[in-house]
């Protein structure tokens, strides 16, 4: 019977900052390193040998899937890194204080742009390929997009079109695994990890605007052999106390 893992990142500099990351390639703060050594440590008591293992192309996620790994002794695991697991692209939005965001459009526009299923944030007026925020300069776009066609890279992104992009993740990647009987991990982000879940659970587009994936909680789904969801459990460091 199959064991599916997802985990969203650690916390990353920008989510210590409170500002918007979106596709910038931000890096875990020492909190976040510290919430995936302990994700890796939930799994241990799990007994779970995985068969595969996914990130997103995005630094956050990487090195949380390879602190994961480690304490769990399973390095070895095949990894693949796919930008259709990306965070969704916040627009405008991306690198700015959500406060002042708040402050400039209002909570509830804001909170419109954070979770609807259908509004977009603004979208950036150009794709550069860095950008350069408080004097330190961060890839917006760089190698690793280079086999997507420049016209397919966003400019913003709602849950929909999240959804979009990770459903042939899903398709072709995540249930093939599955449906071999294999263990398999993920470590994405918020929007990419509600994606999933919608897909998974089959939430209504309304149901999947409440979902909250706080960082690195893993969350297991044991599936029987049809595919059939079994169970679905949430580790928390409350529950190994
Ligand atoms: O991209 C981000 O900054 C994070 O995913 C958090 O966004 P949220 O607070 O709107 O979920």
């Amino acid at each position: 019977m199959p064991t599916l893992v997802l985990i969203r990142h650690g916390q990353s500099e920008w989510n210590k900052k409170n500002r918007f990351n979106g596709w910038i390639d931000t890096k875990l703060s020492d909190t976040g390193k510290q919430q995936a050594i302990l994700a890796g440590q939930l799994l241990q008591d799990q007994g779970l040998t995985f068969h595969r293992a996914y990130s997103s192309v995005l630094t956050r996620t990487i090195m949380t899937i390879n602190r994961v790994l480690e304490t769990l002794g399973q390095t070895y695991v095949p990894q693949e890194k796919t930008w259709r697991l990306n965070e969704r692209h916040y627009g405008i939005l991306q690198g700015e204080n959500k406060e002042a965001m708040r402050a400039k459009y209002g909570a509830d526009q804001v909170q419109t742009w954070r979770r609807s299923y259908r509004v977009l944030p603004p979208e950036v007026a150009a794709i550069e390929p860095t950008v350069t925020i408080d004097g330190r300069r961060y890839p917006a776009f760089d190698a690793r997009y280079q086999n997507l066609p420049f016209a397919d890279l966003p400019k913003s992104e709602n849950i929909h079109t999240t959804e979009q992009r990770v459903q042939p993740f899903y398709e072709e990647k995540l249930l093939s695994e599955l449906r071999r009987g294999h263990d398999v991990l993920v470590v994405a982000h918020g929007t990419s990890i509600r994606a999933l879940t919608k897909l998974i659970e089959g939430l209504t587009p309304e149901e999947v605007t409440k979902v909250e994936i706080p960082n690195g909680q893993p969350i297991l789904y044991d599936f029987s052999n049809d595919l059939t969801m079994k169970q679905k459990t949430v580790l928390t460091a409350d529950a190994k106390d």
